[in-house]
């Protein structure tokens, strides 16, 4: 009712707009309306384009190989790791290259060009969630005292980064003559479209669309990657499960060719994979709790009376937890309920399975997340086997608004 029967009805609001609004500007994770529509038309039409299709499929690639032979590394050292820094690193660079089409180098090095943006970017978006429980945030404000100083220094640091990307692609671009139609990185499609529409499209209007984009792409596959590999040390037939489906789509034992190989085909043809990745994201949510605004008075289906103003929850936590959801092993890790009798995938009704929400505002991206994710798994796993590196420590979730592995996900790894 709220994703989709009385969809025009529910929304991010003013109150998320407000609480948001300084780092997210008018991106297309805070507005609704006919802003929210222009940019979803644009996002739609982006991740639907061959071209970037083709080059999000290398990029990806590319850093899947790269992650490997740093993984390799500590392989041959009998070293531990902590795999979702790594994973972030990786995101962060992918999203990047795909995006503004320039190379960060997380992964490379700790002292790469993004390395200050990285890390103002996150300490924004955890200093802007504790706006939703301190209600004396906009007094702070005002003053330019405490976490709210902070985050104006922050979301300096943010801005100039990449109004400085912006900038440095529009001087590329206008210097070589460049063809914008044929660049592959997002951007430029955006930098395509605002000469048509000048008026509407601002390089404030670029940075708040291209920001809001980072932050769909970066911490969310990373994150389940993060889970998926928890889940898979816990469950180690399903890791070797994976690894005899990978090893008969696609044949090579050398990193960078295996992963040269992957293609949409190799990556369709992975159904266990896609069922363990999905099963992850049943149990562990990125947005693990969502909230819509209510615009006028409504009545839910099951008879509650919503007024104007009220906002309304709903929980892909819980709801991947619930029996008469998902049946009496709603608890356990079990990839075989998406597979049919023939191992092929079966995919969940979105409003069971809301981790993607539903809706007119369904995760735009959904494609190209189960794409980076799988071309990951399928290179780590083939050419590793994974334990974690202390059995007895439980792990937990952070207190955040995705659901990260609290302190990191420590992990062991052998040369299959
Ligand atoms: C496992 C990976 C991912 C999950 C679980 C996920 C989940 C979600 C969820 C729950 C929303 C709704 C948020 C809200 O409105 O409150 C959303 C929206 C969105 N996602 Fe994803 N996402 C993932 C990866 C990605 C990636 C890789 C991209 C693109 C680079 C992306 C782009 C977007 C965009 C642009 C929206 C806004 C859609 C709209 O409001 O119309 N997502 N995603």
């Amino acid at each position: 009712h709220i994703l989709k029967g009385n969809f025009e009805n529910y929304g991010k609001g003013w109150y998320n707009y407000t609480n948001l609004k300084d780092l997210f500007g008018d991106g297309i994770f805070v507005v609704d309306g006919d802003k929210w529509r222009h940019q979803r038309k644009l996002a739609s039409f982006g991740f639907s384009t061959k071209a970037i299709k083709d080059f999000s499929g290398a990029v990806f690639r590319s850093n899947a190989a790269k992650l490997a032979h740093i993984i390799a590394s500590y392989a041959n050292s009998n070293e531990k790791f902590e795999i979702q820094g790594l994973f972030m690193k990786s995101t962060m660079d992918s999203i990047f290259r795909t995006a503004f089409g320039v190379e960060l180098n997380c992964l490379g090095g700790s002292d790469h060009a993004g390395s200050e943006f990285a890390k103002a970017f996150d300490a924004s978006g955890e200093i802007i969630t504790l706006r939703y429980i301190n209600v004396f945030w906009k007094i702070m404000r005002f003053l330019n005292i405490g976490s709210e100083a902070t985050l104006k220094k922050k979301i300096k640091v943010v801005d100039d980064f990449v109004y400085k990307l912006i900038h440095l692609r529009i001087q590329q671009i206008s210097s070589t003559a460049n063809d914008l139609a044929k660049n592959e990185d997002i951007l430029s499609r955006f930098l395509e479209e605002s000469k048509k529409d000048p008026q509407n499209m601002s390089l404030k209007y670029l940075r708040d669309i291209m920001l809001n984009l980072v932050l769909a792409g970066k911490d969310s596959t990373a994150s389940t990657l993060s889970w998926f590999f928890y889940l898979i040390c816990k469950n180690p037939s399903v890791q070797e499960k994976i690894y005899r489906e990978v090893m008969e789509v696609i044949e090579s034992s050398e990193v960078d060719a295996f992963s040269r190989n992957i293609n949409d085909e190799s990556l369709n043809n992975m159904h266990y994979l896609h069922a363990t990745l999905s099963e992850t994201l049943r149990l562990y949510p990125v947005a693990p709790i969502d909230n819509k605004v209510c615009f006028s008075d409504d009545i839910l289906p099951g008879g509650y009376n919503v007024k104007k103003g009220d906002i309304v929850f709903y929980q892909p936590y819980a709801m991947g937890r619930m029996e008469f959801l998902w049946g009496e092993d709603a608890e356990i890790f079990r990839p075989e309920r998406w597979l049919d009798d023939d191992g092929i995938f079966q995919p969940q009704s979105p409003y069971k399975f809301s981790a993607f929400q539903a809706g007119p505002r369904i995760c735009v991206g959904k494609e190209v997340a189960y794409r980076q994710m799988k071309t990951f798994a399928a290179v780590l796993l083939r050419f590793f086997k994974f334990k974690l590196s202390d059995k007895k420590k439980v792990v937990h979730y952070k207190t955040s608004t995705t659901l990260l592995v609290d302190e990191g996900l420590n992990l062991e790894a052998l040369h299959r």
